[in-house]
């Protein structure tokens, strides 16, 4: 639903809060929108040309720059307020207070527990969770350690050479997109798999030996079918591999998991396995044990340089007034273009080939958590939530798809994400020379998004009549910049938090629950329903879907 200035829907029945649209924040928003919709950034920056020396932010090492947006200092003080009046810094207390904000599941939210210092404390249901954490990273670090040093044997006594994590979702993308980000910093060659079709195993499983292998089976649940398929089909691949001696399984195969039971019954010994808890949720679990195979690629050191960097950003949302908040600012930028120009989508660009799989990373936290269309009350929203996140690292998507950002029909805001070095294996001149393209690059994407090319410049150019209107750049389109100086363990999961509240604030603002996913489940169930049909009885399916079911049957492997 566009936000319609004209149209206020009744207050919501059972609610005690009004809807956040109903609010006189929601309004002096609105009305200020309507001021400005049509204001062009070449316009914003002619009256307030120092605004690139104002409006930006640092939150630890990164500098985060949002005069390229289509807003005042006025329109900021009104979206700050705005949080106010949706209970943000409320949210924000109760989320590191343990309180179980996680409605639908009962639970707490504490991934800012994963990152904690030691001497801190923080009870959940009268138990205190940081020894806890503690316990299971100095576990984690000392079977790094071991693994790393080669003390850690394999079935016929040699080291490990490769570690492969077999998990998804959250399981897959947090450790998956952290190891290629920190490739500079891995001593240990990792891999992940995650896709149940079998082409994902094959292909990471291609050229290894089972005898120098080590899986890590990564379930929050450990019932996810696809993790649990990948995992006995690369359990027959060890045995296949070893021998069939089962006593090979206890050293290549440890797990990462809240549920002992479940990793048990698959037959990996509890004492190799490496617990979290349901107050993490799966999007939000890369600092958790889940993150084992990024602290065995780049050693305990790095991973606490990791979790510190979550630390920053945890703490300067914690105590930073709204006004100077990143994280806040960043989200209250996002619902002004989502609700009030009523944009659909955001784009993550960033220009740091090792982040490659950072906007696929982002779609889980960002969509699997916003994308919600009742609020906490379970009465269906007033406003539009969460848009779609997409993206892909610069240069390369300058040669595919900016040409939609730069003159299609959509208005697309972007975040532009720059690391002035990059940690490389070639001499310092070209290294240098590169990273001065690829920040050169982004730098004009920023201010061409921004400013365009009007028609009068065009033709100034001497351009043919004909081609005026096809040369011609409308510009006004917004960009967040974010610019660190390297990609350290510390700066990675300074962005990771960095997107996380920005997350936590804007699902705050909606009034939904940002922490459950119910929406995933209808299909898992309606996939083990049609995996039984395959070889059994049809059941009570649409045509289209029992024409293809039967074109399935009539193709598929035979044994
Ligand atoms: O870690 P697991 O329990 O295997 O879950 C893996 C993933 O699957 C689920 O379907 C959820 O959509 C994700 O939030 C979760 O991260």
């Amino acid at each position: 639903m566009r936000y319609n200035p004209h149209h206020r829907p009744p207050p919501t029945a059972g609610s005690t809060m009004p809807a956040i649209t109903d609010t006189t924040e929601w309004a002096a928003v609105a009305r200020l929108h309507a001021t400005l919709a049509d204001t062009h950034l070449r316009q914003l920056f002619a009256d307030d040309p120092d605004r690139g020396g104002r409006l930006h932010g640092t939150v630890g090492d990164l500098y985060v720059d949002v005069a390229k947006h289509r807003l005042t200092d006025e329109v900021l003080d009104a979206l700050v307020a705005l949080a106010a009046a949706a209970g943000v810094p409320e949210k924000v207390a109760a989320m590191f207070a343990g309180e179980p904000i996680n409605t639908t599941e009962d639970r707490a939210v504490l991934h800012t527990a994963l990152r904690a210092p030691r001497d801190t404390s923080i009870v959940v249901d009268g138990h205190d969770v940081i020894p806890d954490v503690h316990a299971v990273l100095d576990r984690m670090a000392a079977f790094a350690e071991r693994v790393r040093g080669g003390e850690w044997r394999g079935h016929d006594g040699r080291p490990i050479e490769t570690v492969v994590n077999i998990g998804i979702g959250g399981s897959d993308l947090g450790p998956a997109m952290a190891y290629r980000a920190l490739a500079a910093h891995a001593t240990m060659d990792c891999r992940f798999v995650s896709n149940v079709d079998a082409a994902d195993l094959s292909r990471n499983l291609a050229g290894l030996d089972p005898a120098t292998t080590l899986f890590v089976i990564a379930s929050k649940t450990f019932t996810t079918i696809e993790t649990i398929t990948n995992a006995s089909s690369a359990r027959d691949w060890l045995l296949e591999g070893l021998g069939g001696d089962r006593g090979a399984i206890p050293k290549h195969f440890v797990a990462l998991s809240t549920n002992a039971e479940g990793v048990a019954d698959f037959g990996i010994d509890t004492d190799n396995m490496f617990e979290f808890w349901d107050w993490v949720g799966g999007r939000y679990s890369v600092g958790s044990a889940i993150g084992l195979s990024v602290m065995l690629a780049i050693g305990p050191d790095g991973f606490r340089d990791f979790l510190g960097g979550m630390r920053t950003v945890d703490e300067h949302l914690r105590d930073t007034p709204l006004r100077e908040n990143v994280p806040v600012l960043l989200a209250m930028i996002g619902i002004w273009y989502r609700n009030f120009f009523g944009f659909p989508t955001h784009a993550v660009l960033p220009y740091s080939h090792d982040l490659a799989r950072f906007p696929a990373y982002l779609q889980q936290l960002d969509m699997e958590s916003n994308g919600k269309r009742v609020g906490l009350d379970g009465q269906p929203v007033t406003t539009d939530t969460g848009p779609i996140v997409w993206g892909e690292p610069g240069t390369n998507g300058q040669h595919a798809f900016y040409q939609l950002i730069h003159q299609g029909t959509t208005t697309v805001p972007c975040d532009l994400i720059g690391i002035v070095t990059p940690d490389v294996d070639l001499p310092a001149d070209t290294a240098r020379s590169h990273a001065d393209q690829l920040i050169a690059n982004l730098l004009a994407q920023g201010e061409a998004l921004a400013f365009g090319k009007t028609a009068e410049e065009v033709r100034a150019e001497g351009v043919d009549e004909a081609l005026v209107a096809h040369k011609t750049f409308p510009g006004n389109i917004p960009t967040t910049t974010i610019l660190a100086d390297r990609l350290t363990p510390s700066v990675l999961g300074q962005l990771i938090a960095l997107y996380e509240h920005r997350v936590l604030v804007q699902g705050a603002v909606w009034g939904i629950n940002s922490f459950d996913q119910w929406g995933v489940e209808l299909g898992k169930v309606l996939a083990k329903r049609i995996v039984a049909e395959i070889d059994g009885a049809d059941g009570d399916h649409d045509s289209s879907t029992a024409m293809l079911l039967q074109r399935y049957r009539d193709a598929r492997l035979q044994p």
